[in-house]
């Protein structure tokens, strides 16, 4: 088995089903005894509900929340705080030594802020890899929030996808990205087992892949491009290395290898 690292993101659902965390610890345990591992996780659920108590309307534009920057502190809390510290501890009751990061710790990720509609919303880059890589060098598992910041020191809300792979693409690392879902489902709601860029573009524009799913896919290709390796997304559920074995979910395929298989197959 390849020793690179894995990032595993986890969406916010997972926080509600506390078998589930502890299942995937306990199976983040056995891979973490081969190959180092790094969690990144969101927590939308979480910031809804919180948003709903504090009576502030939280909207969504094309899968990423409008977040004005008098609601940061409360997503900042929900994300940065009691979702990263309920996944720590989770990981601590399976065994594991968590260590809580956000993007914008030890200068790992720097972030723009998208555009004035969305507010404090922000895309991520890879900054430097070394704080991190330290870091994973202590058999310790990074748990990594969304929170980041831009250069000049303004706190932005990023979608969890996306800071799932910047990651990846900071360690060269192979990416999960596992959810409530089995995978990325067809118009029957049947697993589609691997997606290229072509026909990721036919299934949105048929309007099948949509909402959070049109965020994740998108970061899959975009990651996947960038890693030259097939990304995957899964459900939180499934067993690790059946994912990695391509035995469940749905690989997004690099362009580079569709092509390339393109060309094989012609001299064939
Ligand atoms: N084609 C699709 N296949 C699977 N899920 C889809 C699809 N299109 C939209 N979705 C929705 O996307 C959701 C997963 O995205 P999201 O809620 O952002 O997950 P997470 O919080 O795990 O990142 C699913 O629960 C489903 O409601
Ligand atoms: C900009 C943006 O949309 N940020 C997300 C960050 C959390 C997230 O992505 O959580 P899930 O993985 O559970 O969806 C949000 O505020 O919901």
């Amino acid at each position: 088995m390849s020793r690179s690292p894995i990032v595993i993101k986890v969406g916010g659902a997972l926080l509600d089903d506390a078998a589930a965390m502890t299942r995937l610890f306990l199976s983040v345990k056995e891979v973490q005894k081969s190959r180092p591992v790094a969690v990144v996780h969101g927590g939308g659920p979480l910031v809804e509900t919180l948003m709903a108590s504090l009576g502030l309307k939280s909207t969504k534009i094309d899968g990423l929340r409008v977040t004005p920057d008098e609601h940061m502190p409360y997503i900042c809390g929900a994300l940065a705080g009691s979702a990263n510290k309920q996944l720590c501890a989770a990981a601590i009751a399976s065994g594991l030594t968590p260590v809580g990061l956000s993007l914008l710790d030890g200068n790992m990720v720097v972030c723009e802020p998208l555009a004035d509609k969305y507010g404090a919303v922000g895309t991520p880059a890879t900054a430097d890899a070394s704080f991190l890589k330290s870091v994973l060098a202590q058999s310790v598992l990074p748990v990594i929030s969304s929170i980041g910041s831009s250069a000049q020191g303004r706190l932005l809300n990023i979608n969890a996808d996306q800071a799932a792979t910047v990651i990846a693409e900071l360690l060269d690392a192979e990416l999960l990205l596992l959810s409530n879902v089995d995978g990325v489902l067809d118009g029957n709601k049947a697993l589609i087992g691997e997606l290229d860029a072509t026909r990721i573009e036919e299934y949105s524009a048929a309007g099948v892949i949509v909402d959070g799913m049109k965020v994740k896919v998108d970061a899959a290709l975009q990651s996947a491009n960038t890693l030259s390796r097939a990304v995957y997304i899964a459900s939180w559920t499934a067993d690790i290395t059946d994912i990695l074995n391509k035995n469940t979910g749905t690989q997004i395929i690099p362009c580079e290898t569709s092509s390339l298989n393109g060309v094989l197959g012609d001299n064939e």
